[in-house]
């Protein structure tokens, strides 16, 4: 059968990236509670291609992932693009695995136990010198109230739900559980899937004592991060859905070593 993705091309032009995009897959994700939790990922996958290829080897990616039983875990995550560069003769790998992790959370005063759902994805690369280098990124819904509208207004304050988004590089393993936890304790209020009315009374109060613009947020959060000797790199956004407006109040900072390309 004729292979046309090994055939020459001419154009002499390398590609960065090529590979499949939005694979759905399920995988085990280490959990803290209980070991390891299954969910469904999105994955895509790519490899750098020289240019006198034509076309990359794409069924083999998916050969890989099935042939490594997905358990997330950083180790697994090494050899995986490892494998693919020596599988697809390539000189560097990307993978980026996005996932909804679910954490059991009780509501604060009736301890009404719910399951909360974070988005997360884990992003890895080796590059040509097979340096591993890895991302590890959760986004988590928070409650903010604002700062200025409890100062200025004879009743009440705007608050609202917003997203902030934390992503780590690290020396040693970190639990997204732990990333989440510190995220939320910098939010005016935390979310919870299940609150009966004293839950629901207490995190309005709650959330009213402590508001926060998104600065405040971004600014809590790398604080706490510069303080960590095991963070070595951080960008963190906060992106409040305002309700007095139909656009975000958003803040973002950067802040570390990015390991060499
Ligand atoms: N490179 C490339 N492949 C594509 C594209 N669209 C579809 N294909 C894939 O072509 C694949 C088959 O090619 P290969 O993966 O090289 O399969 P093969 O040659 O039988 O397998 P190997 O012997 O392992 O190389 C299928 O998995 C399709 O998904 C495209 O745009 N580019």
């Amino acid at each position: 059968m004729k292979d046309v993705q090994n055939e020459r091309d001419h154009r002499n032009i390398p590609i960065d990236k090529v590979g499949i995009k939005n694979l759905r897959y399920p995988i085990r994700v280490k959990d803290r509670r209980d070991g390891t939790q299954s969910t469904i990922a999105s994955i895509n996958m790519y490899v750098d291609l020289p240019q006198e290829y034509k076309g990359t080897h794409m069924s083999r990616f998916v050969e890989m992932l099935h042939l490594i039983k997905p358990e997330i875990s950083l180790k697994k995550f090494s050899v995986l693009l490892e494998t693919m560069k020596q599988n697809l003769d390539a000189a560097s790998a990307h993978i980026e695995i996005s996932f909804p992790y679910f954490i059991e959370k009780q509501a604060p005063v009736s301890n009404a136990p719910g399951l909360m759902d974070y988005n997360c994805r884990i992003i890895g690369s080796s590059n040509s010198h097979n340096e591993i280098d890895l991302v590890s990124e959760v986004n988590v819904p928070i409650t903010s109230v604002c700062p200025c509208s409890k100062e200025i207004s004879d009743e009440g304050a705007h608050n609202q739900r917003g997203v902030v988004q934390l992503q780590t590089r690290f020396k040693k393993f970190i639990w997204l559980e732990d990333m989440i936890e510190m995220v939320e304790a910098c939010a005016s209020c935390d979310v919870f899937s299940v609150l009966k009315r004293v839950d629901e009374k207490n995190v309005t109060e709650r959330g009213f004592a402590n508001p926060k613009f998104v600065e405040d947020v971004v600014r809590d959060i790398a604080e706490r991060l510069m303080a960590d000797d095991n963070i070595t790199w951080f960008a963190v956004s906060a992106e409040n859905f305002e309700s007095i407006h139909n656009h975000s109040a958003y803040a973002q900072i950067t802040r570390g070593t990015l390991p060499a390309s």
